[in-house]
């Protein structure tokens, strides 16, 4: 497929900002305008004196109009560069709505498998790194560029011999500005390499800190840290290093316009071929031309930044999206029925390893069903696929007789509801991370669910109660109270159909029972299905599912699978024998039996 080029993508991304954007183009070229009225007048001037047919008021006006235009060329470019700083906001904005808006609509397994450096680089830093020279190429670059063609017209007009006189050090500084620009991509792109490296390193550190200090690593993450710092700084350095030569010399090159102008101009004047005004004001428009072109320069290093930038986010722009209908579907009832389904995490056909084979599963709507087994046999992925993180490979997923991937995502996630163990609480107020779940709720109604997730209790004893921000409670919040946060913004959200992949970790009794509170207040007629990891929590589902190595080994109540199930029966005796060792040790340290198996 034909690479889109960055400008059709800058392009693409200026909804809103179209008018601003070319009013802004329109004033740079006005303030341009505005900037060759001066040489027209200097020449006037010039010519007058010459002449001898100067006068006061002729001079007070080719004054006046170079003044005017002087005004004309600073307060255009003044109002050019708001509406540029304001159109480059907007494209800024636009570009991080659509990833974020495309992160929403991308299988889940997409957006993780990307790390979180890369994404926090492109989303926050690279796209940032747009706006400043976005908005200072329009009226700047353009007006640079503008002016120094216009300057060289003009130029042509008054003698085309000192017109080639005048640029003829574009050509020579060419020399060492393209002997750079000969490997210039490659280095940027090697930089840009170096660049996102250093970035993945720094976010790395910083979010494995717990992981490091606990391993006593920190010196061997630190020197990985450093290593990456000073291996950016050096391959920057000898970047730099291998052009500052050249890129000096061709600087020096550039303005050197005299050194044609001047002898040439010497020439057509001594031998009558220019008239003195024609000298001086060649020599005044060839300086200009030079000036606004070394200018100009400056902005190749930009243009490449803003490349590289819309490039970056480019990437996530064009992921492949989950195909999503638009259409709210009216839903029979909510039964969920899983038929033959397939799925393997990896998409390459010729590597894919089913996770799920062939299966078949019925919920119906009102009914608590557990799936249960070994670590690593599909549990979690079955009720991923449910909630359409990702889609089936084979097979289909059906609720209410339709097919999920005929079902709005909205509408679907407004239909599922599904509690993870990772229960992320944004860094805003306990009130506001609950109100999530439905953000109409009104204060009370939040109240009513945290009090009926056993959260309102311990929000009401924290400082600042239910407006105390999630970042300041989350290091007093025990991963059982962040779970019933979890379950209250879920019992807000009242979905038909709840997913709940049940905590291993908060298991002492008295969490354990406000857990199940809570659990139950969530989940009161609704079609239920835990991914259970204790499995006293769910003998008394009205369907248990016995999965192992991606298939279902056998399904049916808790008496019957004891009976029927080998591998069921050995993972209750081993739950029990867990309870009975953590009772004994309870008895041990307090003297006390607890056994609530
Ligand atoms: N995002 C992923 N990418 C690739 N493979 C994955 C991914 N998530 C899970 N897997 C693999 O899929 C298989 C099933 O994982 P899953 O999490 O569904 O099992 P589980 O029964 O829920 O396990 P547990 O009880 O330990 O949570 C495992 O082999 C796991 O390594």
């Amino acid at each position: 497929m034909k690479e889109k080029s960055w400008v059709g993508i800058l392009f693409s991304y200026t909804k809103g900002s179209k008018i601003k954007l070319s009013l802004s183009i329109l004033l740079a070229i006005i303030s341009v305008f505005g900037g060759l009225l001066p040489y027209l007048g200097v020449y006037h001037i010039i010519i007058m004196f010459f002449a001898g047919t100067q006068t006061g008021s002729k001079i007070l006006y080719w004054a006046g109009i170079c003044l005017g235009g002087y005004l004309i060329k600073i307060l255009f470019y003044g109002f050019s560069t708001v509406l540029s700083h304001r159109s480059a906001y907007k494209i800024l904005e636009n570009i991080r709505l659509a990833i974020a808006d495309k992160l929403m609509k991308v299988p889940l397994g997409t957006v993780l498998n990307e790390s979180i450096g890369k994404m926090k680089n492109v989303i926050v830093d690279r796209v940032e790194t747009i706006e400043l020279p976005l908005a200072h190429l329009i009226p700047e670059g353009l007006s640079s560029l503008l002016l120094a063609v216009s300057v060289l017209v003009y130029l042509i007009v008054v003698d085309w011999r000192m017109a080639i006189a005048g640029i003829i050090s574009i050509p020579l500084a060419a020399i060492p500005y393209g002997i750079v620009m000969r490997t210039y991509n490659k280095k940027y792109d090697d930089y840009m390499k170096a660049s996102n490296y250093v970035n993945g390193v720094i976010v790395e550190y910083i979010e494995g800190i717990e992981v490091i200090k606990a391993f006593n690593h920190a010196s061997i993450s630190y020197e990985k840290f450093q290593k990456a710092i000073n291996d950016f700084k050096d391959y920057t350095l000898d970047w730099f290093q291998s052009t500052w030569k050249l890129m000096n010399l061709g600087s020096a090159i550039l303005p050197s316009t005299l050194l044609g102008t001047l002898p040439l101009g010497m020439y057509l004047y001594i031998n009558g071929l220019l008239t003195p005004a024609d000298l001086t004001i060649s020599i005044i428009l060839s300086l200009g031309i030079v000036e606004t072109l070394t200018k100009f320069t400056v902005f190749v290093n930009d243009l490449k930044s803003i490349e590289y930038a819309l490039r970056d986010a480019d990437q996530f722009l064009n992921l492949k999206e989950l195909p999503s209908v638009r259409q709210q579907v009216k839903l029979k009832n909510y039964n969920i029925k899983l038929e033959n389904v397939s799925f393997s995490y990896l998409q390459d056909e010729n590597n894919k390893e089913n996770v799920l084979t062939n299966i078949d599963l019925e919920i119906p709507e009102g009914s608590f069903t557990a799936l249960v087994g070994p670590s690593g046999g599909g549990k979690s992925t079955i009720a991923r696929l449910m909630a359409r993180f990702w889609d089936v490979g084979k097979g289909a997923i059906k609720i209410g007789d339709t097919d999920i991937r005929d079902i709005p995502l909205t509408q679907l996630t407004d239909t599922v509801s599904f509690v993870t163990q990772d229960n992320f609480l944004f860094n805003s107020s306990l009130l506001e991370n609950i109100r999530l779940g439905n953000s109409k709720a009104s204060d009370e109604e939040v109240k009513e669910a945290a009090k009926a997730a056993c959260c309102h209790e311990f929000i009401e004893e924290l400082d600042g109660g239910y407006n105390t921000l999630a970042g300041e409670a989350g290091n007093k919040l025990s991963g059982g109270e962040k779970q019933r946060i979890a379950i209250a913004r879920a019992i807000l959200k009242n979905a038909p159909i709840v997913m709940l992949d049940e905590a291993t970790a908060f298991t002492d009794p008295e969490n354990e029972d406000k857990i199940q509170k809570s659990i139950a207040a969530l989940t009161k007629g609704k079609t239920l299905l835990v991914i259970a990891h204790r499995l006293s929590t769910i003998r008394n589902a009205d369907n248990i599912v016995v999965l192992n190595n991606g298939r279902i080994e056998d399904t049916g109540s808790h008496e019957k699978l004891l009976k029927d199930c080998k591998l069921y029966r050995d993972m209750w005796q081993a739950h029990i024998g867990s309870k009975a060792w953590a009772a004994n040790s309870d008895q041990n340290i307090e003297g006390e039996v607890v056994s609530n198996v």
